[in-house]
């Protein structure tokens, strides 16, 4: 390994621009920590898409450098089978990445196809259905599961692959309020077993709650990016990317106004911190 070692990835003045000529990225530079829990915001169509799709190959920057684990992504068939082992999408659309008959055969088909044995990948394939909670409808046909069956094995796909990196386009999207707490606990193990977790997202409340950094685009380019503490007390930018101040931020400066609540206060994360803050008053 090159470079700074908790450094997983590097954007160097990263270009993207579709045959039409959109300019969809415009000089990205961004350094992403090993282990880290980073949120992607900005409003629609300023890039976030473009940039995940950029981060594992699918698209080569037109101009700029991608760096991973301290080399230059090499976009040749044996380069970017390495990258994409490594670096997973889950697609916001389920519907777009799965395509095998069953569940099972489904989740087989990455690991099998890197040429991993038949037992091994199995056995694998097993472990994962098992930390996901999928295995009562391994054999199921794909296009039969509920949205957040679905979302399991999308998620299910890539980590089978033993990736150092998974990016997440709005995993929450059109999931009920349960399976979407079921989604953010597959999340946070992500990040327990040291996986980086990327992930796009409009919710800022959650974000608040989640994120290490938050890095905000517009246009794209990145206009912000920082502690969500720091980014989300900032009107001006949030604004500049259809975002609002998360609810619970909002409330506690109104009772820090009405002196309820002692201004110096560590900004609370998420609506239990303020609850603790007003009955410990
Ligand atoms: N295949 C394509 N060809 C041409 N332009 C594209 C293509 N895909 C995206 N774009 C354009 O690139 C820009 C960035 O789009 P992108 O999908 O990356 O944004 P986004 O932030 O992910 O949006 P959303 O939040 O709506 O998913 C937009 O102007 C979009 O119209």
């Amino acid at each position: 390994m090159n470079g700074n070692a908790d450094i997983i990835m590097e954007l160097e003045n990263l270009c993207y621009t579709y045959e039409d000529g959109t300019e969809a990225l415009k000089g990205i530079d961004l350094q992403i920590r090993r282990g880290e829990k980073l949120a992607i915001m900005g409003a629609n169509g300023s890039g976030k898409s473009t940039l995940f799709l950029t981060l594992n190959g699918i698209h080569k920057p037109t101009r700029g450098k991608l760096l991973f684990n301290g080399r230059p992504v090499e976009y040749s068939r044996k380069g970017l089978l390495d990258l994409r082992k490594k670096v997973g999408i889950v697609f916001q659309d389920p519907d777009s990445q799965l395509f095998s008959a069953s569940v099972v055969q489904e989740i087989s088909f990455g690991i099998l196809n890197l040429g991993v044995p038949e037992k091994e990948a199995a056995k694998r394939v097993e472990e994962v259905m098992e930390e996901l909670n999928i295995l009562l409808f391994r054999n199921k046909p794909t296009h039969f599961l509920s949205g957040g069956q679905k979302k399991r094995v999308s998620i299910a796909d890539i980590l089978v692959m033993d990736p150092e990196m998974i990016i997440l386009d709005e995993p929450a999207a059109a999931l009920d309020p349960k399976h979407a707490r079921m989604i953010d606990g597959i999340i946070d193990k992500l990040s327990e077993k040291g996986i980086t977790v990327i992930l796009s997202t409009h919710d800022v409340d959650r974000a608040l709650k989640w994120a290490d950094r938050v890095v905000l685009l517009e246009d794209g380019i990145v206009i912000r990016e920082a502690k969500p503490d720091a980014v989300f007390q900032e009107e001006e930018v949030l604004m500049r990317t259809n975002l609002e101040k998360p609810a619970v931020l909002k409330l506690f400066e109104t009772l820090c106004r009405a002196g309820i609540l002692n201004e110096n206060l560590k900004i609370p994360h998420t609506v239990q911190e303020l609850e603790q803050y007003i009955n410990n008053r």
